[in-house]
């Protein structure tokens, strides 16, 4: 424990050293060099927090018995805004701007630019670039894994990245993200014409099953820094349209917080997993007889009126957090950038987040280049695969049609200028899957072993279709994206399995077999079952 100890207070002035520019070879849970031993600029703030010794610090660093994470982070002053050594960030208009020099600071609650376009969250990239990029990876790279608050969650160990001046007390976290990157070995093998390099990042690992908890850990935080002293803003709740996986994460990160929130969800055409995410967690929610577009159009309306914070990804401050997946897939890949990264898009502020995430580190020197990205519609909700078929024209929304993916039901997405942005970025590519493909690429993955959930499914088949035409090479590094959990969505599954689904071929229905309760009976299915499959 004391070891451990050691580790974090010698990262704390570690962050604060410019000319300490690699990690990489300190063991983070190594004794640290005594105090005498550091470089003299930063001898006098590695204790800036207190008047104790080195020594006296490193062995305090085990936490009291009566102390929580949170008070132990406040006593050590880790991750407060005195940390932020003149980091910061704001927000500007995404895209040319009518005002120049238009921008806002991250108090204000504001959604949209002076000509009523998209935000954009921006870092002062010139205090961050004092740092090398080398730096950075190790840093993050030295925070994985660990309960020193507020570093534990995937979100916040890049921090820096994120909301560089939010003190740590605010941080409303869950320890969301570092999910799991799977190696689809069988399914690249069997399905694939052989991929050996290809992963599904599962972002629906995570507390509420989606991705979602890695912008409303940042958004929820900022409302609680907002609502606190001494802003004391008096905004009186948080709300979002959803199609069931955004009010999951809203409710949840409110309700550990004691903040009120409300949630407008589409009537019948979220999951029932989805639909009881916020009653249990205690916010209003309002079943509204139409559909998400329906929904967004009226907490748009709805946040202008009342005090009530938006939730969605309108509000840029999601994307910031949802940014770190990029970052943690280039962790985990030990900071090597794959080929491709593919993701099932509705509202489309997700394909954008995975951008920022990639070109920030590039921009950085974290690494070299930025991979190209797929955003995979549904093809009864596709907007954006319309827009890019037809070379970027006119974009026009549609009336999304129900689909499996029913969390990507949109016709009418926010965020479509930034996605657009995002695919022209990485020469990437925009593709579509039927109700058939999507739920069938789903369940080939389900029998390699994932359980995955009907939108991953609309990734993977943009994945079989890439492969296919060969856009794709066998020896790509692809990422598939995962954006829920599959339990979230067993209805369809079973409907699947079932055979039930009219006009869809289910090739890979495996319903339970009907067996009487007797020997002989249970004898003569399995023989059967062993005798087709030799
Ligand atoms: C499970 C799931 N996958 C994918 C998406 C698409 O993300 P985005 O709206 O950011 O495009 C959403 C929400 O829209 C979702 O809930
Ligand atoms: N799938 C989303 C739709 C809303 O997207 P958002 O990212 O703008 O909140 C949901 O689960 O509600």
């Amino acid at each position: 424990m004391a070891t451990a100890v050691a580790s974090s207070s010698a990262l704390s002035f570690l962050f604060l050293d410019p000319n300490y520019s690699s990690l990489r070879n300190t063991n983070a849970l190594s004794p640290q060099p005594s105090r005498s031993s550091l470089p003299r600029q930063i001898r006098p703030l590695c204790c800036a927090a207190s008047s104790t010794s080195l020594e006296e610090y490193n062995v305090r660093r085990v936490r009291h018995a009566d102390e929580s994470i949170r008070e132990e982070a406040a006593r050590r002053d880790l991750a407060s805004p005195s940390h932020a050594q003149g980091f910061s960030a704001w927000y500007v208009p995404f895209g040319p701007s009518s005002e120049p020099g238009e921008r806002y600071s991250l108090d204000d609650i504001v959604y949209r630019s002076s000509s009523g376009g998209l935000l954009d969250v921006q870092h002062d990239f010139s205090a961050l670039a004092k740092f090398p990029g080398s730096y950075w990876r190790d840093l993050f790279d030295s925070r994985i894994g660990r309960t020193t608050w507020p570093y534990g969650s995937g979100v916040w160990s890049k921090k820096e990245f994120v909301l560089p001046e939010i003190d740590a007390d605010h941080i409303v976290s869950l320890f969301e993200g570092n999910s799991n990157l799977f190696w689809a070995e069988r399914l690249g093998r069997e399905h694939l014409g052989g991929m050996p390099d290809l992963w599904v990042k599962h972002c629906g690992i995570s507390h509420t099953g989606s991705f979602k908890d890695l912008g409303m850990t940042v958004l929820v935080s900022q409302v609680n820094r907002l609502r606190s002293k001494p802003l004391s803003r008096p905004i009186g709740g948080v709300g979002c349209a959803s199609t069931g996986d955004t009010s999951a994460a809203l409710s949840a990160y409110c309700a550990a917080a004691k903040i009120p929130a409300i949630v407008f969800l589409p009537t019948d055409r979220i999951s029932l997993a989805q639909l009881i995410q916020p009653i249990a967690n205690g916010a209003t929610v309002l079943s509204i007889d139409t559909d998400f577009d329906g929904c967004m159009r009226l907490i748009r309306e709805v946040t202008s009126e009342l005090p009530i914070y938006l939730a969605n990804s309108l509000n840029s401050l999601r994307l910031e957090g949802q940014k770190t997946a990029a970052i943690e897939i280039l962790q985990q890949f030990d900071w090597e950038v794959p080929d491709w990264v593919i993701v099932p898009g509705g509202n489309l502020g997700n394909i954008y987040a995975f951008y920022k995430g990639f070109s920030m580190c590039k921009e950085l020197g974290l690494v070299d280049k930025i991979p190209r990205l797929v955003c995979a519609q549904a093809a009864n909700a596709n907007p954006l695969y319309i827009h890019y078929k037809s070379g970027w024209r006119d974009f026009k929304a549609v009336t999304a049609a129900p689909t499996f993916a029913s969390a990507i039901q949109i016709g009418d997405p926010v965020s479509i200028d930034r996605a657009v942005y995002a695919i022209q970025k990485t020469n990437g590519i925009v593709e579509e899957a039927t109700e058939e493909e999507l739920m069938n690429a789903m369940s080939v993955a389900d029998r390699t072993g994932m359980f995955a959930c009907p939108h991953t499914g609309v990734a993977l088949a943009a994945l079989f279709k890439l492969r296919e035409r060969g856009e794709i090479g066998t020896n790509d590094r692809t990422i598939v994206v995962s954006t829920a959990h599959g339990l979230k969505f067993t209805q369809s599954k079973v409907e699947y399995h079932a055979n039930e689904i009219p006009d869809l071929l289910c090739k890979y229905a495996n319903p339970p077999l009907k067996v009487k309760a007797d020997f002989g009976s249970v004898m003569d299915v399995l023989r059967k079952k062993l005798v087709l499959k030799n």
